[in-house]
């Protein structure tokens, strides 16, 4: 690991630009230009055949996008007659505008006009490098002999376009734009600008790719102000970023470069492209949702755009993949499930105009996931809160707060030991072997109560402990259920304090029964638990003051 291998390779602006530092947030959606059927699939180990591009090309229009760019036209037969066919089948909504990459080579951007005939609205994109290392080793040209590459290109795009196709527009990249001295790239892209001429109803697009992500992202968007500042024709150009993910901050490179003055980012879905990708643009629309701006983009059912795009491309969306993978919106841990449970009562009882529940960035049903299968997950590290939210969302049982504790760490060891996530009907079938129908070595066989005139209960109870017989005892108590446990006690000579009772119905799993939870206490203060369901809530009662007593 030679670290003195390597140094910088990109270059500051030779002004300082940090106006954009000023600016917290973005306001509204830049231009979004999808790039996933060139770039993506020039990153493909097996590039996708023409029919699937057809239905990816469908699959981006019906989420929004606006610009397509569909391909390298000259690149391959497969690429030119996508083209054709997306014209000749009139498969492009008349709101949609291809684009079309081509290097500024003559014989390549002659097919690429060729490929586009009969296209109402295109954009052609013009490219070659300016950097420092292209311009020493690919190129082996200066600086003028480079930005005349650009020049040519810029000037047979006009003329080809002014010959037929007017309604064509144009975009410049500077591609290794970062690894570009920015005043030099300003040189070349101004020297382009000069030939198109762009006005307010044919504005031109200059592209500034980091083609390779080589700074932090402060330093891309200072180059960007610095372009953004100095070019000329400004208010008829479109000023886009084209953003790669080399070092991993692709999507703060996009949003910095917004503040710092471009007005659209050229990416693609989940980030595919070129070695660690292009720019995610679901993040980047999803972050501007999160914080109330329209993102102009439609991801209401991102578990079916995840199987589509792996379908399409065989890539595969990583389970934390920010707002599209599997587990992004899972809590496991106690903590977070037991504020997510309460965040998500408060927004029930207070109804709030705007989502605030705590580790929830966004509400997961806003893009087709679920509270109950994609939020509060159990396993060992889970706690109470989350255990107790389960057994609520799913199966209607709203237990004693301490009694959640109990079955909160009754799911956790049993996580623990088996080594696995439990799935909600594992913690229902948990619950019930723990918590119900336990009748022995306590056996309750029938009880009969009668008023007393003192307004107290009497209780006659038929009952028996381990292997004794069945007999009847009387207590007196101040509710039924408290009568039936003073007799029980007297019974067996039992020493516990009955310390919880709830009841609540069934609402959600059978309209006729009710839940009934007991808890009783040692004089060391453990707790031991039970609950029972019948339609009958006193039986229900007894029933679970005998499983109570049965796990002391
Ligand atoms: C950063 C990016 O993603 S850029 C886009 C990259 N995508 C692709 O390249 C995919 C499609 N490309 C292809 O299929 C092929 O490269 C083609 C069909 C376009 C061209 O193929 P070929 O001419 O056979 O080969 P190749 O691309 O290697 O050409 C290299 C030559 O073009 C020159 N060149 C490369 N890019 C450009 C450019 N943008 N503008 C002008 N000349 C260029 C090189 O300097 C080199 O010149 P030389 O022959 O004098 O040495
Ligand atoms: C063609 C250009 C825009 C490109 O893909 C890049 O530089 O990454
Ligand atoms: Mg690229």
């Amino acid at each position: 690991m030679n670290y003195k291998k390597y140094q910088k390779q990109y270059f500051m602006p030779p002004v300082p630009c940090y106006d954009w530092v000023k600016k917290d947030s973005i306001d509204h959606a830049p231009v979004w230009c999808s790039v996933d059927l060139r770039d993506g699939n020039q990153a493909l180990v097996i590039p996708m055949d023409l029919d699937t591009k057809i239905e990816f090309f469908k699959l981006l229009c019906r989420v929004g996008f606006k610009e397509i760019e569909v391909g390298f036209p000259a690149a391959s037969e497969t690429e030119y007659v996508f083209l054709r066919r997306l014209i000749e089948e009139n498969l492009i909504p008349d709101d949609v505008t291809v684009q079309v990459l081509t290097q500024a080579r003559e014989h390549i951007i002659r097919k690429t006009f060729q490929a586009l005939e009969g296209c109402k609205n295109a954009i052609v994109h013009v490219y070659n490098s300016t950097s420092f290392a292209q311009r020493q080793q690919v190129f082996k040209k200066d600086r003028e002999e480079i930005k005349k590459i650009a020049v040519e290109g810029a000037e047979l795009l006009q003329k080809l376009t002014e010959e037929e196709h007017e309604s064509y527009r144009f975009e410049y990249s500077p591609e290794s734009f970062t690894g570009t001295e920015p005043e030099y790239a300003l040189e070349v892209c101004n020297a382009v600008l000069d030939v198109w001429k762009p006005t307010a109803d044919r504005k031109a697009i200059i592209n500034l790719p980091s083609t390779v992500e080589l700074s932090m992202p402060h330093v891309y968007a200072s180059q960007v102000e610095y372009m953004s500042k100095n070019l000329k024709y400004r208010d008829n150009v479109v000023l886009s970023l084209h953003p790669h993910n080399d070092r991993g901050c692709g999507v703060s490179d996009a949003e910095l470069g917004v503040l710092a003055g471009a007005d659209r980012v050229e990416g693609t879905l989940f980030g595919n492209g070129e070695r660690t990708g292009n720019v995610d643009i679901i993040t980047l629309a999803m972050n501007l949702y999160m914080q109330g701006v329209n993102p102009e983009m439609n991801f209401d059912n991102m578990k079916d755009l995840v199987d589509r795009y792996e379908e399409y491309t065989g890539m595969q969306v990583g389970p934390r993949t920010p707002y599209c993978g599997s587990l992004v919106f899972a809590a496991f841990s106690g903590s977070h499930q037991d504020a997510i449970a309460k965040g998500m009562h408060w927004r029930e009882e207070h109804d709030p105009d705007h989502w605030t529940v705590p580790y929830l960035p966004i509400d997961p049903t806003d893009i087709g996931r679920s509270y109950d299968a994609d939020v509060i997950r159990i396993n060992s590290q889970s706690g109470k809160g989350g255990v107790g939210y389960v057994l609520e969302t799913h199966y209607d049982l709203i237990l004693p707060k301490k009694m959640r504790e109990a079955m909160g760490y009754a799911a956790k060891d049993l996580s623990d030991h088996l080594h696995k996530e439990l799935k909600p009907d594992e913690i229902f079938s948990l619950f019930k072997q723990t918590f119900e129908d336990k009748d022995s070595p306590l056996t309750v066989n029938g009880v009969h109560f009668r008023q007393l005139d003192s307004g107290r209960i009497e209780a006659s109870v038929n009952s028996r402990y381990g292997d004794g017989e069945f007999s009847v005892t009387k207590a007196e108590g101040n509710g039924r259920l408290d009568a039936v446990s003073n007799a029980l006690k007297k019974a067996h000579g039992l020493d516990y304090t009955l310390t919880t009772y709830q009841e609540h119905a069934l609402t959600k799993s059978s309209s006729s029964n009710a839940i009934a939870y007991v808890g009783i206490q040692e004089k060391d203060g453990t707790m031991s638990w039970g609950a029972a369901v019948d339609p009958d809530i006193i039986r229900a009662s007894i029933d679970a003051l005998v499983t109570a007593v049965n796990n002391r």
